[in-house]
């Protein structure tokens, strides 16, 4: 029995490792939570050393869950956060900081110094992304600047950096492979997403040395054995992808036209637009959404800072609900007659706005408003933001149709009434998949597919199952004089109106 194939999907708050068998079934899993660390206000950090050991001991739980061994996995995949990174010696193996995660700030005064350069449009270009903190480059750029001897250690090639599938790579193996995937490396905004390669001109802008940056591979791909010590058995690891990415192939969205929505903290909507590089006019991003034998597919994408973190925040913060799974059903007593809405603009807004000064704010309110209005507002604050993405998304490319079917997971998508609203909002259908662990799915598809023992695409796509699909049901007039009103508080909340 060799057939298993272990996902490793390191997210932004926890660690998990799943174990699927021969038939693409969930054998054995684990997770781990680990430590957030805010040491300043807008800084996001992880102690990668945690992250490491989460790793080791979820994948050790997960084969335990299954009872299986080390000598029954035929592959690793692994799945990460994105743009989160970091910096470590090349001997040692030790992190020179904490890892700078996705969501920190601190570069935001790099970012808007290469703006007012009129640097934009050159890394827009080169790599579908904008100049944001939330991307790899300028954070590593950080890095070599605030840490004591960074830069000539740099200079020297005594360090390495990488996004967390890299780190996790340099460490599983040894040492022995500096590696990322071409996801990974399209959201660290020195990758040139057309040409395939570094990119020497961005990287000169933003001073840093090219001997820091992993080797970049296929989707699918050989990265190396386990380090035998480790586990017991030397284990091959054949594929990598960021979580999106990730949960993209999952969802198999393989075909032009297709789009995926992850609901966890955040939401991130991947529009595969095939071999077409589609270049934004509506502040979406393009990226990589895979790299399969050397053939590039492209995705236009809509990221949102606050999905699931407004029901946490009702939960935790003006403690309307006690749990998650709550919060559907009080927004559905909410009074219809009042039009209450949030701008959760927690941390700023993602796309289309790209707005890091704005702040979360509420209208509408009457002496009426209670629990319910709030908990209704939070939730179709996720549908309204999806629908604006769906706008810039068919604006910017002919191929995303009216028709358009939006396939979702992540953990939000356990609430029904949310997935009504936000097929209502859409005005398209919303398709719930059976198998909610997409991304840790797509992860194990490119490892047990370049092992063999996984189906190729097309077969794979067609074990994709139905839950249940919720089809608009709200009347046009309706729907639109509530998009008039979520626009008009986006309007009224955005820091430059
Ligand atoms: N039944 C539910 N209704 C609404 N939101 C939910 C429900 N269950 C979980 N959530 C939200 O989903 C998020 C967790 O999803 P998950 O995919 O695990 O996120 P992440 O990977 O970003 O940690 C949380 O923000 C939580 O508030
Ligand atoms: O770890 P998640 O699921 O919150 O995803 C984070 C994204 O990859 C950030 O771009």
């Amino acid at each position: 029995m060799t057939k298993h194939i272990l996902a490793i999907d390191q997210g932004t708050t926890s660690t998990r490792a799943i174990l699927f068998d021969g038939e693409m079934k969930v054998a054995g899993s684990a997770q781990q939570e680990f430590t957030q660390h805010y040491p300043a206000s807008g800084w996001v950090e992880h102690d990668p050393e945690e992250i490491w050991s989460s790793v080791v001991t979820t994948i050790k739980g997960a084969l335990t869950s299954a009872g299986r061994d080390p000598s029954d996995v035929a592959a690793i995949g692994i799945t990460n956060q994105r743009e989160t990174v970091v910096i470590w010696d090349r001997a040692t193996g030790e992190p020179i900081h904490n890892a700078i995660v996705w969501q920190d700030r601190r570069t935001a005064p790099i970012c808007q110094k290469l703006k007012k350069q009129g640097l934009e449009k050159t890394f827009t270009k080169k790599t579908g992304l904008l100049l944001d903190p939330y991307f790899s480059g300028t954070k590593i750029a950080w890095m070599l600047d605030k840490v004591k001897g960074a830069r000539k250690r740099a200079e020297k090639g005594e360090l390495l950096a990488g996004t967390i599938d890299s780190f996790l790579i340099w460490r599983l193996t040894a040492g022995k492979v500096h590696a990322t995937d071409a996801t990974n490396a399209s959201r660290t905004l020195v990758y040139n997403i057309e040409k395939n390669v570094w990119d020497d001109e961005l990287l000169s802008i933003l001073r840093i040395p090219a001997a820091l940056l992993p080797e970049v591979k296929d989707c699918a791909d050989d990265y190396g054995v386990t380090e035998k010590g480790l586990f017991g058995a030397e284990i091959r690891i054949l594929g990598v992808a960021g979580d999106q990415h990730a949960a993209t192939i999952g969802q198999a969205c393989f075909e032009p036209g297709m789009m995926k929505s992850t609901y966890g903290t955040g939401c991130f909507a991947l529009l595969n637009t095939g071999a077409d590089l589609v270049r934004s006019k509506n502040r979406l991003l393009t990226t990589i959404a895979y790299r399969l034998n050397g053939k590039t597919t492209y995705a236009l994408e809509g990221s949102i800072f606050i999905a699931g973190a407004a029901v946490q925040w009702l939960r935790d913060g003006i403690k309307v609900i006690g749990k998650a799974e709550q919060s559907g059903k009080l927004a559905a007593e909410a009074d219809p007659a009042q039009q209450v809405y949030l701008v959760p603009a927690f941390v700023g807004l993602g796309a289309p706005h790209w707005d890091a000064e704005a702040r979360g704010a509420i209208f509408g309110l009457t002496r009426n408003s209670g629990p319910a209005e709030f908990a209704r507002a939070a939730l179709e604050s996720v549908a309204y933001q999806t629908r604006d993405l769906l706008d810039a998304m068919r604006k910017d490319w002919k191929g995303a149709s009216a028709k358009t079917v939006l396939r979702v997971d992540g953990g939000m998508v356990a609430s029904d009434w949310t997935m009504q609203r936000l097929a209502d909002i859409l005005d398209a259908p919303v398709d719930r998949p059976t198998i909610l662990e997409t991304t840790a799915l797509g992860a194990a598809w490119l490892a047990g597919s370049k092992a063999g023992v996984w189906p190729k695409a097309k077969d794979f796509a067609k074990t994709w199952a139905l839950d249940r699909r919720f089809k608009p049901e709200m009347d046009a007039a309706t729907r639109s004089a509530k998009l008039a009103g979520w626009r008009d508080a986006v309007r009224r909340t955005l820091s430059v109106p």
